[in-house]
């Protein structure tokens, strides 16, 4: 056994998340580091499913509105997604996709903003939904949008500024953002900032509340493993819930959904941030897929993501010596879950298809970006040590 090797078994018998493992349906001849763009299936997903669609829908039908409590849904599972994002609960409702919580949040903001501000800043990196939606939101309330590094946007928010959109981790290099000085600085200049916490949720503790963030949308289908396509989130702050004006207002957002008037009255708290009829079969997926967080302490997750993450990293140097370049930074504070590795050769997607053969899921960021994802709920140290020789040897290092 190599070095590498042994210390992977005793840190995996050393892990006090170990056990979460079990909960989760995996091959064990598979490597899985994808769960950055869909995270594993929680075992009791399945029957619960099925109990939906059997009892629920097949033999409860139209009455499962009330007697399966589907209408209060995306309140009642946004709340279990609040608690991992440091959200009391009211502030946070499931629904939609990301993309479409970007719409909202972005257009309530400006709607809010004070007169004069008519400048929608956008994190220049930003997974490229983020830029589209904003583009077409800024066009949309006659404001300008200005690409800024993640970085630079607490300097560049000024006086005209009404909002920033910004990406908790860059979903290209794995890079974490400064959450709280970006969201004081952007504050301290007069302008809302929207989070999104798409590669972060479920990864690492968050803390909307504590610092004082105005919007944050999300996905639950990576690290909280909601299924492909599971309902997104949206966060909007208890005080600023009363002004918050939705792009978007559905009849779900209405405070009187069945009085069907012709007069639009939005509801109070995070219910404003409704849009139509809830996504029930993904939505309760998701509910079932989050008890494997109860009883979870997102500080430990957050202290093996960066355990795993620095093993990978040692053991990718020992294996694969010049054959990639880490652009996830070193710093601690300044990474997410994911290792993305630039390739020497320039070529990625041959790299991966390879190591996926071999058994190492992983994906690509065209051209040269190879990306790992750590979910600490369910990938140990042996996962990271066998990823790594199995890369050395495709390189031929
Ligand atoms: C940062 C980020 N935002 C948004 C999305 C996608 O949004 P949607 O759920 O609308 O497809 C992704 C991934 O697909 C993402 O990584
Ligand atoms: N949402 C995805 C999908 O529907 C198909 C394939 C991949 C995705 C992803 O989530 C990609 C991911 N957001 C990324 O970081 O690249």
């Amino acid at each position: 056994m190599s070095d590498l090797t042994s210390e992977a078994a005793a840190r995996d018998a050393a892990d006090e998340l170990r056990a979460k493992r079990a909960e989760f349906v995996l091959d064990d001849g598979t490597v899985y580091l994808d769960g950055n763009s869909l995270g594993a299936l929680p075992r009791a997903v399945p029957a619960r499913l099925a109990d939906v669609v059997e009892r629920e829908w097949g033999r409860l039908r139209i009455r499962s509105w009330d007697e399966s409590a589907w209408w209060t849904a995306p309140e009642r599972v946004g709340d279990r997604i609040g608690r991992l994002v440091g959200a009391a609960p009211g502030q946070v409702v499931a629904g939609d996709s990301t993309s479409v919580n970007v719409f909202k949040a972005v257009v309530a903001a400006v709607r809010c903003a004070a007169d004069g501000r008519d400048e929608v800043l956008v994190d220049a990196a930003t997974f490229p939904t983020d830029g589209y939606i904003a583009e077409s939101a800024a066009r949309m309330t006659g404001c300008r949008i200005r690409a800024v590094p993640a970085a630079d946007l607490a300097d560049a928010a000024g006086p005209r500024t009404a909002v920033v959109l910004v990406n908790h981790v860059d979903y290209r290099t794995g890079r974490l953002h400064d959450l709280p000085g970006t969201t004081a600085a952007v504050r301290a200049a007069g302008a809302r900032v929207v989070w999104d916490l798409c590669h972060s949720a479920g990864a690492l503790p968050v803390e909307l509340d504590a610092h004082g963030v105005d919007f944050a949308v999300g996905c639950t289908y990576k690290y909280l493993n909601g299924g492909p396509g599971a309902p997104a989130f949206l966060y909007v702050r208890w005080d600023l819930q009363p002004r918050f004006d939705s792009p978007l207002p559905g009849w779900n957002s209405h405070a009187d959904p069945f009085g069907m008037t012709a007069a639009y009255r939005p509801a109070d708290g995070a219910v404003r941030g409704r849009v139509g009829t809830p996504e029930i079969l993904s939505l309760l997926a998701l509910d079932a897929a989050l008890d494997v967080w109860d009883g979870v302490d997102l500080a430990a997750v957050r202290a093996k993501s960066l355990d795993l993450t620095d093993f990978f990293l040692r053991c990718v140097a020992a294996y694969a010596p010049g054959a990639v370049t880490p652009v996830t930074p070193a710093a601690h504070g300044e990474r997410g879950s994911q290792v993305s590795l630039r390739t020497a050769s320039g070529e990625g997607r041959g790299l991966m298809a390879e190591l996926v053969r071999r058994g190492v899921v992983g994906d690509v960021r065209p051209p040269d970006i190879l990306r790992f994802g750590f979910a600490p709920l369910y990938v140990g140290f042996a996962d990271a040590e066998r990823a790594a020789r199995v890369l050395g040897e495709v390189v031929g290092a």
